[in-house]
């Protein structure tokens, strides 16, 4: 039994930010004013003054959730060292491992392979990990690549361990400059070497296996299951490839290779699905009681990460203040000046910290860690959403839920009633193979409640955060866990294309949630999500929503100059100090935030730059995927992230890499249209054209119209680059159709 707690192992602050609320509170009183003063003056004003106005209206509700989102930020200190005054070793829980990845082509076997070896290095008893790898892609090369990282494993493991070295993904290690350890001492160099040699063989052997194809391997015993077989339709493929049979805390963890069966005729729900598969296996196989789940990109970082993580799950008072544990997504090799805006630095220290004082994070599908049971759909109560009605757990009532594997349910009924794990120890994993491939299967969840009730939840390409508020709609609170340094790092797509796919996806799945039986809204009145939690959710699953109004603000400046109409106060108006104000005031809101993360005044404006950019295109797209999905036109799509961070050391240092690029892709249309009709309306005033007021009395929307072009700066230069860095002939006509009927549209006003 762990010893009673003497001092806490982890503590709460709130965090002091008067400044930050009294900006909050200034923006928010010149958005009224604003509101106020277009309503007194809308019955002088026409069509334009009408719109900013609903559009405003909707930017301070928007502001409103914002406020209340990070009203009261706290922050989490965890003591690890105390964690081991209270629990013997071999006391501390068991956790399985998840990694998920999906295409050996978009996320490079070399990057999976980091991160397995990162987590298999952890500092954590070995005995008690097991590392799942789930292969959607069913590919002998990341199969391959395991296997020869599982060799490489049992010399870099107890190096990282005796050395007691940082960074345990190779690629990061070998990658810096050897620092001035605290051992230079020639055994420490020699083993260093030979350590960074193996580690250079490994990845030349993947990287040879990768260009040459890996048919010599394919005809022995291991890739047996490999052979002959199709993407997206193939049997279950489980591979042991590491067991700790003696159950030694110094040994390796378990690894695993799961490929789930696939079949064209059964969905099989992208991510969601094969976490799915992921803990039923890991139930059949070894059953910890948490489950820590990573992209493949994503590597452990501080291998320090389940200690603090068990402070937070096992130093809670009452279990369900923390329901699962969720560390920030940060990036690696971030570029220069963050050109995507897409480290999401800022949000996390503002928005995330402001969420973590609510109900706490919500779950971002990396840097996870659950409590099994509340994966099973266990409320904190210990009621449980069985098919057929709560109460007690028969039998019959767990298999409806779960499924029919007998193995499986059994595993499960333990977690439920509280047992920890499974009884036996050492597992014997070859033995539990059989019963994981049971549950593995395309049709094991037909009737049941996976993805429904229990497991990853279906129906929005953002799983990670509908499962999560599911979660906290059943009363569990979450918690932040921000170590120093960071628990994990991965790639933050680069480019165009690459980046506002990953957005669209996520404004999709969003606004999915939101339009779901599963919106926070029914949440918030029906079960126990709090009402400021779900003003928190809204504020982002709206993303798709808000490229709507956001598009007609950033048209309108245009519109008024071409249809001589105009959306500002005049500037001889007292009333024009309003805007102008509100204008001054955001963005030094913006930048003090930036600041404060310590970024630098580039980086703010290439943030506030494609915060606009990323609205009126990935935004726009997710929004007319959902209303194609509720139309019941098409399915929304889970498209994967290429993984393009180099792992060879010394490369890299692109100096186009901030560049923006472009493909055939719509999505690029809409953004270059506004860009076309600002030129053209910049121009018309320039030259006077059909205008008989002077540019004095236009002066407001003029200036609109520049911050406008500046903002899709990236698209002026798309204009004229070549190749990649070039928007394409074709959506360049697009583009200029539309904005030609958009002028034809404002002159008819006109008239
Ligand atoms: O059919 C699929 C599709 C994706 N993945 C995996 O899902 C993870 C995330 O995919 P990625 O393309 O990297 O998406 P991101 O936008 O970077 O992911 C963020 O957003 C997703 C949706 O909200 C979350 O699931 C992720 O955890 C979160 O990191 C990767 O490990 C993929 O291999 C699968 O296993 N099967
Ligand atoms: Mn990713």
């Amino acid at each position: 039994m762990a010893k009673p707690i003497s001092s806490p192992l982890h503590e709460k602050f709130p965090q002091k930010n008067t400044f930050h609320r009294a900006l909050d509170l200034t923006i928010f009183f010149l958005l009224l004013s604003l509101l106020a003063y277009r309503l007194l003056s809308l019955k002088n004003n026409g069509f334009t003054w009408l719109l900013a106005f609903l559009c405003e209206s909707w930017f301070t509700f928007i502001w409103i959730l914002n406020v209340s989102t990070k009203w009261n930020p706290v922050s989490y200190k965890t003591y690890p060292e105390r964690l081991l005054q209270c629990y013997r070793v071999d006391e501390l829980p068991p956790v399985d491992m998840f990694v998920t990845t999906a295409d050996p082509m978009l996320e490079p076997p070399i990057i999976t392979v980091n991160t397995v070896l990162s987590l298999l290095a952890v500092d954590y008893p070995a005995n008690k990990l097991s590392c799942y790898v789930s292969d959607d892609g069913a590919s002998p090369l990341t199969f391959y690549a395991l296997l020869e990282a599982s060799k490489f494993a049992k010399l870099w493991v107890p190096f990282c361990k005796k050395y007691g070295i940082q960074t345990r993904a190779p690629f990061r290690y070998f990658s810096r400059e050897l620092l001035p350890s605290h051992d230079n001492s020639t055994e420490f160099l020699q083993e260093y070497r030979k350590i960074m040699d193996e580690y250079e063989e490994l990845r030349r052997r993947i990287e040879h296996a990768t260009l040459k194809s890996i048919s010599h391997e394919l005809s022995t015993a291991d890739f047996v299951a490999f052979s002959n077989i199709k993407k997206g339709s193939h049997p279950t493929i489980i591979k042991v490839i590491l067991e700790n049979k003696e159950s030694r805390s110094d040994g390796l963890p378990h690894l695993v290779y799961v490929s789930r069966e696939k079949d064209p005729k059964h969905p099989h729900h992208y991510k969601a699905g094969a976490m799915n598969v992921l803990t039923r296996v890991s139930g059949a196989m070894t059953n910890a009681p948490f489950m820590l789940n990573v992209d493949c990109d994503m590597y452990a970082n501080n291998p320090q990460i389940f200690h603090h993580a068990m402070c937070l799950l096992l130093g809670s008072k009452n279990e369900q203040d923390c329901g699962f544990v969720q560390s920030p997504q940060c990036f690696y090799d971030g570029l220069k000046d963050d050109p995507f805006g897409n480290q999401l630095v800022v949000l996390y220290k503002y928005l995330g910290s402001g969420i973590a004082g609510l109900q706490g994070p919500t779950y971002i599908g990396t840097g996870c860690f659950h409590r099994r049971k509340v994966i099973y759909g266990l409320w904190p109560d210990g009621r449980m959403e069985i098919k057929g009605r709560s109460g007690k757990l028969t039998d019959e009532r767990i298999q409806k839920t779960f499924g029919n594997s007998k193995e499986f349910t059994k595993t499960a009924a333990r977690i439920l009633s509280g047992l920890s794990g499974i009884s036996h120890c050492p597992y014997d994993l070859l033995n539990r193979v059989e019963a994981a491939q049971e549950v593995a299967t395309c049709s094991y969840e037909y009737g049941t409640s996976w993805g429904t009730k229990i497991g990853c939840l279906y129906g929005s390409t953002t799983e990670d955060v509908l499962t999560g508020m599911r979660i906290q709609a059943r009363g569990w609170k979450s918690t932040d866990c921000r170590p120093d340094p960071p628990a994990f790092l991965g790639c933050a797509p680069s480019g165009g294309p690459a980046a506002l796919t990953q957005q669209k996806r996520w404004a999709t799945g969003l606004l999915e949630i939101l339009f779901s039986k599963n919106s926070p809204f029914i949440a918030a009145f029906t079960a126990k999500l709090q009402f400021r939690q779900c003003l928190a959710y809204l504020w982002f699953i709206s993303w798709a929503l808000r490229s709507i109004p956001e598009l007609c603000y950033l048209a309108l400046p245009a519109y008024c100059i071409m249809a001589g109409s105009h959306f500002l106060p005049k500037v001889q108006e007292p009333a024009v100090l309003i805007p102008i104000s509100l204008f001054v005031s955001y963005n030094f809101y913006t930048l003090f935030e930036y600041y404060g993360a310590g970024f630098s005044i580039r980086a703010c404006w290439n943030n506030l730059r494609m915060g606009r950019i990323t609205a009126v295109t990935a935004w726009l797209f997710g929004f007319f995927s959902v209303i194609l999905k509720l139309l019941g036109l098409s399915e929304t799509v889970f498209e994967v992230t290429k993984k393009d961070q180099s792992t060879t050391p010394g490369e890299g240092s692109d100096k186009d890499a901030g560049r923006f690029t472009f493909d055939g892709s719509l999505i690029f249309v809409p953004a270059t249209t506004l860009l076309l009709v600002h030129l053209m309306a910049l121009v018309t005033a320039l030259l006077g054209l059909f205008d008989h007021v002077g540019i004095e009395s236009r002066i407001g929307e003029i200036i609109c119209s520049v911050w406008v072009v500046l903002c899709f700066s990236p698209f002026l230069k798309g204009l004229f680059g070549k190749g990649k860095y070039g928007i394409p002939t074709s959506s360049i006509s697009k583009s200029v159709a539309l904005a030609l009927l958009f002028l034809a549209c404002t002159t008819t006003v006109r008239k």
